[in-house]
């Protein structure tokens, strides 16, 4: 891996805004925000180009609702307008923390956050079947009461809890992405795809927005690809991935090639709705040319990018 370029989208995962059910204020967050960030701070000083994507799932599952509560007296906005509240809420909140990180020590880099579309096929069978949770957690009986009387689509969230869900369609391309490039180039440090990017349709002559969430890991696995970053680096709760997870004989992944990782994803070794679609984000990326994933949580991703800790999978 020496001769990997030093490019890297980092892919921050919810829990680096709601670290649990009873911090979710905006500050909780911004703190949250700012831990995550001091670690993306210090691979900058180490030299690495970063692009920074992070989720929206809770945030924008709590504008749905504020919208809905609202309804009596305000118009509604579908998703992809949450969605772009969110990103750019997000995304400045995220440079901000980052900002303060950068003056802590001493990187002069200006930082930016884009507001981000990502092409979608209207024709994914996702539209059909929704399966990415937003907003609060609940207990079985709320969602069971919510589903019945305002046609929610409910499930059971990774042994979290019940959320709502709503339609996840894959990345086809993120638009912005000669912007991005332009501005890594040139230095900036670029905040971009928040959320997975806003999802658009495209018809020939623009973009139109289509309701949905999309996955932030897929959206940056993509992104990272357009923009041939070395490495896809997928941030989370856990220092690495394991198989036998929770379990006396759970094992922790080191290095480990794309071939092995499938093997464990057919026979079921990741949690749906958890690990198993951070793991599918990471094929996706090393299968259409991608060199390198990490998977670890924020304090171990300078480590990990020196090849020191955390999950690495390589093609
Ligand atoms: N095989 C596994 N190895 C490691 N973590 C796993 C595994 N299967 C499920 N998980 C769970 O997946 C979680 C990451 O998914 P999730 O919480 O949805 O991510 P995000 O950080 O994007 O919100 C980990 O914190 C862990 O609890
Ligand atoms: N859009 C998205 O995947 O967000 P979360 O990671 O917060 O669920």
């Amino acid at each position: 891996m020496e001769d990997i370029n030093r490019t890297v989208v980092v892919a921050v995962g919810g829990n680096a805004l709601i670290t649990d059910k009873t911090h979710i204020s905006l500050q909780d967050q911004y703190a949250a925000a700012s831990e995550a960030m001091k670690h993306v701070a210090q691979m900058v000083a180490d030299g690495w180009s970063v692009i920074v994507t992070h989720g929206n799932g809770p945030q924008v599952g709590f504008l749905l609702r504020r919208v809905e509560l609202a309804s009596a007296e305000l118009p509604p906005i579908p998703l992809d307008g949450l969605g772009a509240d969110t990103q750019g809420a997000t995304g400045y909140m995220f440079g901000n923390a980052l900002g303060h990180e950068f003056a802590k020590i001493g990187v002069d880099k200006q930082i930016v956050a884009l507001v981000t579309r990502t092409v979608v096929d209207a024709k994914d069978p996702a539209f059909q079947k929704p399966t990415k949770p937003i907003g609060s957690f609940m207990d079985e009986d709320e969602a069971k009461r919510r589903e019945a009387e305002l046609g929610w689509d409910v499930v059971e969230d990774a042994g979290r809890g019940w959320r709502r869900v709503v339609a996840s369609p894959k990345p086809v391309r993120i638009a912005e992405v000669e912007a991005i490039r332009t501005l890594v180039e040139n230095g900036f440090t670029v905040i971009a795809a928040g959320g997975g990017g806003i999802p658009v349709v495209e018809d020939g002559e623009g973009f139109t927005g289509i309701e949905a969430v999309i996955d932030k890991d897929f959206g940056a696995s993509m992104l990272a690809n357009q923009l041939d970053a070395g490495t896809l680096l997928i941030s989370t709760a856990v220092d690495a991935v394991a198989i036998n997870f929770n379990t006396p004989d759970e094992k922790w992944l080191g290095n480990v090639c794309v071939d092995e990782v499938k093997e464990y994803l057919a026979a079921g070794q990741f949690g749906a709705g958890s690990m198993a679609p951070k793991i599918e984000a990471a094929i996706a990326f090393l299968e259409r040319g991608g060199r390198r994933v990490i998977i670890t949580s924020p304090p171990l991703m300078a480590a990990a990018l020196k090849g020191e800790a955390g999950t690495t999978i390589t093609a």
